[in-house]
Order: C-alpha cells, then sequence, then structure tokens
C-alpha cells in the first residue's frame, strides 16, 4: 500500500446486487468522508466467502464484480478494496485482519457497518469486537441502522428470492433500480435464424445466474428501451457445455448488435425453461413465446 493511499472510511463485505441496505451504508460512508475529508473504502472479497467454503451449494451472484464496481463508483465509492478470499485471509483472526488489513493497510479512520455485520475466522468480528478494536488502533465504528421494507430487512437473499420467484416489482425495490444485465453481444451457434428467432447473444461470463426461464425483456438500444422476449438458462435442447446463456429477440429489430453492450431489464416470466424433443418443438414454444410477448407489449409504451 502507497503512503498516499493510507487513511480512509471504510466499510466491508460482499455487497452483491448494491441494494437499498448497501446505499444507505455507502451514503453514511459518504458523509463520514465528508466530515473527516478522507476518501472513502469498500473492502470486498472475490470469491465471496461462501463461494469460497461451498462453491456448489453458494448462491448465484445478482451482480458480475464489473457491475459491482460501477454500481459503487455511482454511490460515490472513491477506493475499492478486493482481497482474494484464500486460506491466508480466512486463517486471520478477526483481530489480525482489523490490524493487518484496515490498520496496517488501509489507515482506517472511521469504520462503518451494518448493525447485523460479523466477519473474520467463525465470524468473531462483530460490532463489541470492533468498537474495542478501534480504541485500541485509533478508529471509530459507527452501525448503520438496518434498512427494512415492508416490515423484513432489505438483503442480498431476499433479492436473489425475488428473481427466483420472477417479482421483479420487487427486486425493483429492493435495489432501488430495475434488475438489469448487461453484457456484450457475442456470435452464437446461429441456430436463432433457423429457429425463426435472431437472437443476441449476450454474454454473462458467469457459470450460474440468479433466474432461468423465459421472460419478458426490454433492451436498451441508443438510449431507448425496445420490446424483446429473452431465455436465461442452459438451453437443455441445443447441446452446449452446461453453462447458462442470455438470448435476447428483440421484436421487429433489423440493426446489427455483434459486440455492442446490450442491457437487458427483465419485467415479467413467461414460462420455464424447457427441454424439447426437436427444433421443431422448440420453434413451435418460441414462436409462442413471441406472440406472447407481442399481445403484452401491444399499446403498452415502454418507460
Ligand atoms: C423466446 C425464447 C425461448 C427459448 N426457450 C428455450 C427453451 O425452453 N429451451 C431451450 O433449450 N432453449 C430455449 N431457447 C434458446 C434457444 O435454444 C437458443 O436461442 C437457440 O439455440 C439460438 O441460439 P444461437 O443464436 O446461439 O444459435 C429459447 C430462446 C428464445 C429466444
Ligand atoms: N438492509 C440493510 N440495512 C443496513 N445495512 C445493511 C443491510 N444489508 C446489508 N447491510 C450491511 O452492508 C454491508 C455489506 O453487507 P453484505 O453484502 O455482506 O450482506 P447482505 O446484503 O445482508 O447479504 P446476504 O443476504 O448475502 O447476507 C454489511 O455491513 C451489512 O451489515
Amino acid at each position: 500500500m502507497r503512503p498516499q493511499h493510507r487513511g480512509c472510511v471504510a466499510t466491508i463485505g460482499n455487497f452483491d446486487g448494491v441494494h437499498r441496505g448497501h446505499q444507505a451504508i455507502l451514503a453514511r460512508l459518504r458523509e463520514r468522508g465528508a466530515e473527516l475529508g478522507l476518501p472513502t473504502c469498500v473492502v470486498i472479497f472475490e470469491p465471496q466467502p461462501r463461494e469460497f467454503f461451498a462453491p456448489q451449494t453458494a448462491p448465484a451472484r445478482i451482480t458480475r464484480l464489473r457491475d459491482k464496481l460501477a454500481l459503487l463508483a455511482a454511490e460515490g465509492v472513491d477506493r475499492v478494496l478486493c482481497l482474494s478470499f484464500n486460506r491466508r485471509l480466512r486463517e486471520l483472526s478477526a483481530s489480525q485482519f482489523v490490524h493487518e488489513v484496515m490498520v496496517e493497510g488501509l489507515g482506517v479512520k472511521h469504520l462503518e457497518v451494518g448493525d447485523d455485520f460479523r466477519f473474520g475466522c467463525d465470524r468473531a468480528g462483530d460490532f463489541a469486537f470492533l468498537e474495542q478494536a478501534g480504541v485500541r488502533e485509533g478508529f471509530s465504528v459507527e452501525a448503520a441502522s438496518t434498512v427494512q421494507l415492508d416490515g423484513a430487512r432489505v438483503s442480498s437473499t431476499r433479492v436473489r428470492e425475488a428473481l427466483a420467484e420472477a417479482d421483479f416489482a420487487l427486486a425493483e425495490r429492493l435495489l432501488g433500480r430495475p434488475f438489469r444485465i448487461v453484457g456484450r453481444v457475442l456470435h452464437g451457434q446461429k441456430l436463432g435464424r433457423q429457429l425463426n428467432a435472431p437472437t443476441a447473444n449476450v454474454q454473462l461470463k458467469r457459470k450460474r445466474v440468479p433466474l432461468t426461464g423465459v421472460y419478458l425483456v426490454s433492451a436498451e438500444i441508443d438510449g431507448q428501451p425496445w420490446p424483446g422476449v429473452a431465455n436465461i438458462g442452459v438451453r437443455p435442447s441445443v447441446a452446449g457445455d452446461g453453462s447458462a446463456h442470455l438470448e435476447v429477440h428483440l421484436l421487429d429489430f433489423a440493426g446489427d448488435l455483434y459486440g455492442r453492450r446490450l442491457m437487458v431489464a427483465f419485467h415479467h416470466k413467461l414460462r420455464d425453461e424447457q427441454r424439447f424433443a426437436s427444433l421443431e418443438a422448440l420453434k413451435t414454444a418460441i414462436a409462442a413465446d413471441i406472440a406472447a410477448a407481442r399481445a403484452h407489449w401491444q399499446g403498452q409504451p415502454l418507460t
């Protein structure tokens, strides 16, 4: 760590989704930074601790690292320290973590955490622990009060549940913005044309996603939302590598999207992804999806 990087106000966590609870913490952090004349720093982990301990059962990410960094920057975060979560890090005691990373590394002067925040080996670092460590090491600690929605805490887990249930209105209220997936349009297997549904194949850069199925979507084209229908999942009817794909068919769209970054917003679930016995059966199902999308979007201006 360079000397000019020392001295900051900081917070720690996964920040998956950068939801309204996270946004409240980040707002407090900005205020503290302004008061103390110090930059704001968010400490995150890659992989996230649950992905390190249980890669098979850890939940799919709401936001990829790249999107998370962009969302944190938009919340006025000056710096992000992304720590590799590995054996060495997991074996640090809570006191060692505070001393080595937060004090020696970052020169933290103020730490902002959620009131239920715990960290370190065996999750021993709770708020009382942090307060004591702060007195010893010379930084203040504040617990931001819990942000609730409809009587329950806002959390990444709750956002994932809303996405799995295709409750996009709830996901939007928890996130403070519509749920979107952003990615570059890649060349696919070009089967779409045979299926009478040319699709933009949006690069996901991850094996697992927090939702699968066929959805009414819109994609931003030159700043305007364009209605469409999309499949997100492993495409069981088509031979593949088992990783997730997002295939978007925009209604009556004729332009070339290859290489562009597409921002896809999800509105409504039409059905689960299915394994069809033939391409013909898949084609019929996709035609029905497109008809349903047309009926839905007809006369319904997108905002
Ligand atoms: C509206 C829509 C629904 C789809 N539903 C399924 C499905 O239920 N099962 C499946 O295996 N693939 C489904 N697909 C994915 C197609 O298999 C995929 O888009 C097709 O293979 C074209 O891919 P390509 O352009 O990469 O060749 C769907 C695609 C669209 C656009
Ligand atoms: N609703 C909330 N209100 C206030 N603080 C929150 C809220 N949700 C998370 N935080 C705080 O934000 C920081 C980062 O949280 P983190 O992403 O690790 O947890 P989370 O959103 O609760 O996710 P999960 O559902 O996976 O536990 C922590 O300090 C946490 O306490």
